[in-house]
Order: structure tokens, then C-alpha cells, then sequence
């Protein structure tokens, strides 16, 4: 079932080559923060290339909800007038957040501190996964939730009235933990420490610091601690948002895999953070390359170039870049079937707690294509069994999992016969121009009812 309406099934087929640009749409996480940190600023915060996915659209709508002005003036501008950290007033209606967890998880951290009762909602993804690993963190700061068993949404959430600042080591690598606590911290007078073991995106700490906040990191033996002084006043940004490298992903792979391609990936940013899909490829034998490398707002930007990859190798990915490219396993996993020889993923278990369980929905649309997949909790492999070689024809569960319905649409582009998916409404959350730039490349993307 699609979250807005009825299922929408799509069909990809082999073609012709994938040429062109793709003008892939701005940043999902950065979109997210944009919103929500305008929103804790004092003043007129302005975004440029905002993702108008329906994650980051709900996200906007939390923000009215809670008193900040957001407006659309076409065009991917859009400005945010905030009303100040400790500003927010409470909400006269439920938050739905759709089927994001980043939203979800940010909001709850940004209202903890506030003195207010919210209740959050989602669509059947977003209620099945886990938001303990944020309500505990925030419960140090005086915050307590109610939820469903096994803390799931729906959920009520009373902020604490007279917040203390919490010291807190993040148990699994986890970039919405991690900016909970320290959205919950801005409120919260004096020092708030987050300690992660393992780097993950860090969009929160670079924006919190444009922003105007007091917030220093230090690498340690312990891990990157993070220091947020409280109560800062957060001054308006001009914000111009890069393009999703976890968006990127897709035409990227699309190019590897169908015969002849060669694809140009305009303004991606690569973020160390972010970019592990990038030099995973590139070790797996891709013909992939960083074109015109560059540095826009202190981040390195480049040009991504794909082309037809038909001698692609498995490799063991190494489980420290799994925070890197957390999002991106699943269509790693479509690249694996057609390289040679196994692609070892480990360390991965936050798979199995995203929109869907993610290792679990692409073996089994993996193993129903005719392609070998042996897995346990935190790892999987897949054995490739190299182009011309994936049987493909089958119709996969998408399981309201916008990541799983584009894997297996860039996995049809080169199967011997053609693949579907049950609903790719869920594609409109991240990467709502997915089937016509797809489509402008070259690729045989089709909806059934078309
Ligand atoms: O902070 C963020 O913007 C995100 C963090 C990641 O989730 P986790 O923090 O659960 O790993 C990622 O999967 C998600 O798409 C976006
Ligand atoms: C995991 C994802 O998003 P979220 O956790 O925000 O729902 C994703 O976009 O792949």
C-alpha cells in the first residue's frame, strides 16, 4: 500500500544506454535540519534547493505546527521565520510525520527541553520503528514519553519543564540519536555532551555551528565528543542546500549496470560522512569518477561521472564505512548481483530497523531474481553472478520503503527480464523526481496503469 493513495506499480526493463545529466534534488537530512533549525532561529532563515520530498514537506508542516512561519516561494526557495530556541509553542494537533524517521526523531529532540505534551504519529513504517533509542537519551533531560509497546509511535511526549543537560555516549551509530540529544540541548542550560564511537553524518554539529551556536567536537580515545553550550540565540542562515549523494546513488548504479551509459551526476557533495557508496564502488572495479572536485560551504563537491561498469568485482566492504553509506546498501546489494564473486556487507544492523528491514526486503526480491543472498543479524552477502547472468522477472514488496522500490527499479534496467514493484509511491518521500529524470536518461521506466 502506498502511504497517499493507492499502490503504484512500476516496471523497469533493459534498453538502451542511460545518457545525460541528472540534476538529482537537494539533501534530504540537510532539508530537515534547514527547517528545523530556521525554526529555533531568531528571525528569517532562508533555503535555497530544498528537497520537496514528503519526509521533509511533513517536516515543514511540524514546524507551523509548532509556531514557525515556513513559506514556499517557488522554485525550491523557501524561508522559515523562527521563533527562537525555547520559542516553540505547543501544537493543537497530532505531528504526523509521514514516514520519516529523521523528522520524527528531530522533532521529539527539538520539543524535549520545551514545556509542552505532543503526540507524534506515522504512516505503518514509521510506526513499527524503534524511537527508544531517542526517548531514553531525551528522559535524562527530565522528558518523558508514552508510546506503543516496544516504543513505537503513536506516541506522547511531555517536554520537561525544567530541563539539565545530559552527558550521553550514543549506544548505536545513529546521526538522528546523536541529533536529538542535541536539539533537546539547545534548550537546556549549560553544557550538553554527546559522545559517538563512530563518526556519523554530521550535518547537525556544522549547521548548529552556522547557525551561531556554541558547539565544539574533539576527536578522543572515548570517541568524537561533542560539546553544545545551552540556550544560545540561533541567528538566521542563508542556506543553499547541496544535492543527496544518497539520491545520487541511484542514477549512479543505474549507469554501472545499463549497457553502454554514461552519466554525468552534477554538485554532489561528498562529505566524508556520506560518501562511502562512492569509494565502495569505485574498489569494486565501477567506472566512476570525481569530476571538477571542488569546496562549497567547507564541504567537498564534485562532478560524479558513471559509466557501463560491466567488470565490477565483489569486495568485503569494510564495516567502518558502513555509517558512511548506511542508506545506500540496498542498491549496493543490486550492483552486487551483477559484479563477480561475493560482496561481504557487515556491521550492519541498523539495516534491519529502517523504513523496512532492508536486508530482509531486498534478499528476498534478490533471491526471488534468481541471486544467492545468505544473511544474518548484521551482515549479508550476496553473490554476484555477473552481467547477462540475473534472471530478474519478478514483482518485489516495496514495503513502504522509497530505498527498496528504486533498488529494484535499477536492478530491471539490467535483468534478462523485466522487474517490477508493488507501489512506488513511497519514491516520492526522498527523491519525488525519480521516475522522470530516470526516464530523461534513457531508462525503460514504466507505471502499469500507464
Ligand atoms: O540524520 C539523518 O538525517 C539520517 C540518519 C540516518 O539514520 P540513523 O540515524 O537512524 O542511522 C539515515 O539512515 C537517514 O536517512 C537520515
Ligand atoms: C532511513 C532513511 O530515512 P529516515 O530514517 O529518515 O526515515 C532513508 O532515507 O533511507
Amino acid at each position: 500500500m502506498s502511504s497517499h493513495g493507492d499502490p503504484i506499480v512500476m516496471t523497469s526493463r533493459k534498453g538502451g544506454p542511460l545518457r545525460g545529466e541528472a540534476h538529482v534534488p537537494g539533501d534530504k537530512s540537510i532539508s530537515h535540519r534547514s527547517l528545523i533549525l530556521g525554526a529555533l532561529a531568531v528571525g528569517e532563515t532562508k533555503i535555497t534547493g530544498l528537497l520537496e520530498g514528503q519526509d521533509v514537506l511533513d517536516t515543514g508542516r511540524a514546524m507551523e505546527a509548532f509556531g514557525a512561519q515556513v513559506i514556499n516561494h517557488g522554485g525550491g526557495e523557501w524561508s522559515v521565520h523562527g521563533v527562537g530556541v525555547g520559542g516553540f509553542g505547543e501544537p493543537e494537533n497530532v505531528i504526523d510525520c509521514g514516514n520519516s524517521g529523521t523528522g520524527v526523531r528531530l522533532i521529539m529532540g527539538a520539543m524535549a527541553t520545551c514545556d509542552m505534551t505532543v503526540t507524534f504519529t506515522g504512516d505503518a513504517s514509521l510506526n513499527g520503528r524503534p524511537m527508544g533509542r531517542v526517548t531514553d537519551p531525551l528522559a535524562l533531560f527530565g522528558t518523558i514519553a508514552v508510546g506503543r509497546a516496544g516504543g513505537r509511535l503513536p506516541m506522547t511526549v511531555v517536554g520537561a519543564k525544567d530541563p539539565v543537560p545530559v552527558r550521553y555516549v550514543v549506544p548505536v551509530p545513529s546521526a538522528q540519536v546523536k541529533s536529538a540529544v542535541l536539539l533537546a540541548g539547545l534548550n537546556a542550560p549549560g553544557e550538553t555532551v554527546v559522545i559517538e564511537k563512530e563518526a556519523t553524518r554530521d550535518h547537525t554539529e556544522r549547521m548548529l555551528v552556522g547557525f551561531g551556536a556554541d558547539l565544539t567536537v574533539e576527536d578522543t580515545d572515548e570517541g568524537r565528543v561533542i560539546t553544545l553550550v545551552g540556550q544560545p540565540e540561533l541567528k538566521p542562515q542563508t542556506i543553499i542546500v547541496p544535492r543527496d549523494p544518497s539520491s545520487a546513488a541511484f542514477p549512479v548504479c543505474a549507469a554501472l549496470l545499463a549497457e553502454g551509459s554514461d552519466v554525468l551526476v552534477p554538485n554532489i557533495g561528498l562529505n566524508p560522512t556520506r560518501a562511502g557508496l562512492f569509494y565502495t564502488l569505485q574498489d569494486m572495479g565501477a567506472d566512476l569518477t570525481f569530476e571538477n572536485m571542488r569546496e562549497e560551504g567547507g564541504e567537498p563537491v564534485a562532478d560524479l561521472r558513471a559509466r557501463y561498469s560491466p567488470n565490477m568485482h565483489g569486495i568485503e566492504v569494510p564495516p567502518a564505512r558502513a555509517a558512511s553509506m548506511i542508506d545506500e546498501y540496498p542498491v549496493l546489494s543490486v550492483v552486487s548481483a551483477f559484479a563477480k564473486g561475493q560482496t561481504v556487507m557487515r556491521g550492519v544492523k541498523e539495516l534491519r530497523v529502517k523504513e523496512s528491514d532492508r536486508i530482509d526486503a531486498m534478499a528476498k526480491g534478490l533471491r526471488a531474481a534468481g541471486v544467492t543472498v545468505d544473511e544474518g543479524p548484521d551482515w549479508w552477502i550476496v553473490t554476484g553472478l555477473g552481467f547477462g547472468n540475473v534472471a530478474g522477472g519478478i514483482t518485489a514488496e516495496s514495503r513502504l520503503d522509497h530505498r527498496i522500490a528504486m533498488s529494484f527499479l535499477v536492478m530491471g534496467l539490467a535483468t534478462n527480464a523485466p522487474m517490477s514493484v508493488d507501489d512506488g509511491g513511497p519514491i516520492a518521500t526522498s527523491f519525488p523526481i525519480f521516475e522522470g529524470l530516470m526516464k530523461k536518461l534513457g531508462a525503460g521506466i514504466v507505471r502499469a496503469n500507464a
